[in-house]
């Protein structure tokens, strides 16, 4: 079913709201190291994919697998802290960008806190910054430094880049594939397919609630460059 290859499986997922299916029958996988894009149009199933992995979202049917394990068999809240999740629009809560990094993990040392900064390319002057008064890409790196602070295995992104200038957006792709370097999984949705071309390795393609197509674009990138 799943090796120690796969990240996550989603076998024949259906989520259903009310009677009308966000998913219906969606089956891919994303493999265990790199970044995993998932691609398509409005509507399509995106953001329920992402839910699914840290059960925000359980399936009406069908399943979702992590490395090997059945999600649906895993206690939630340990799930979230392997699995963490950058929303759409990232939103750094009131206080310091210290108060926000210890809502995550609220033991974690000054050199924790720093190193958090540090991979999501802040330096370590931005502790007592005011979260609240922060650029749109700033904002953004102190909510990925926010989900790095608890180690998670997996980083999650949904369409971080879509409202940042494209410099910024350009930036904020080389910090997360830096990111991958120390074996980060990234899951990352992105309505730019020329984003995805640049940084992913595989991009999984949703249309209408089913996987239309998984392409290796790594190894497409890679002969290009040849
Ligand atoms: N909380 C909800 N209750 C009911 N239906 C929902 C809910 N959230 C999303 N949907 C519906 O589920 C379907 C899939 O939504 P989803 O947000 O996963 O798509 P998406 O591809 O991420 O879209 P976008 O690119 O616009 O963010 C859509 O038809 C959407 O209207």
């Amino acid at each position: 079913m799943t090796d120690e290859l796969d990240g996550f499986v989603f076998d024949e997922v259906v989520v259903e709201r009310r009677g009308v299916r966000a998913l219906d029958g969606f089956s891919a996988r994303a493999p265990a190291r790199g970044i995993t894009g998932l691609f398509g149009p409005s509507g399509s199933g995106k953001s329920t994919v992402l839910r699914l992995c840290n059960r925000l979202e359980v399936p009406t049917s069908g399943r979702v697998w992590f490395r090997g394990d059945d999600v649906g068999a895993l206690d939630p809240l340990r799930l979230r802290r392997r699995v963490g999740m950058v929303f759409q629009r990232p939103t750094p809560f009131p206080g310091t960008v210290r108060d926000n990094l210890l809502t995550a993990a609220p033991e974690a040392t000054r050199q924790q806190l720093e190193q958090a900064l540090e991979r999501a390319a802040l330096d370590n002057s931005w502790l007592e910054r005011d979260a609240t008064a922060l650029s749109g890409g700033e904002a953004q790196r102190v909510c990925v430094a926010r989900t790095l602070v608890a180690e998670p295995e997996v980083l999650m992104l949904d369409e971080s880049t879509s409202a940042l200038d494209e410099d910024v957006a350009r930036s904020f792709e080389h910090t997360v594939l830096e990111l991958t370097r120390d074996g980060l999984m990234v899951l990352w949705v992105s309505h730019d397919r020329a984003q995805l071309e640049r940084v992913a390795d595989v991009v999984i393609r949703i249309h209408a609630g089913r996987c239309a197509a998984s392409e290796a674009i790594g190894r497409k990138r890679h002969s290009e460059e040849m």
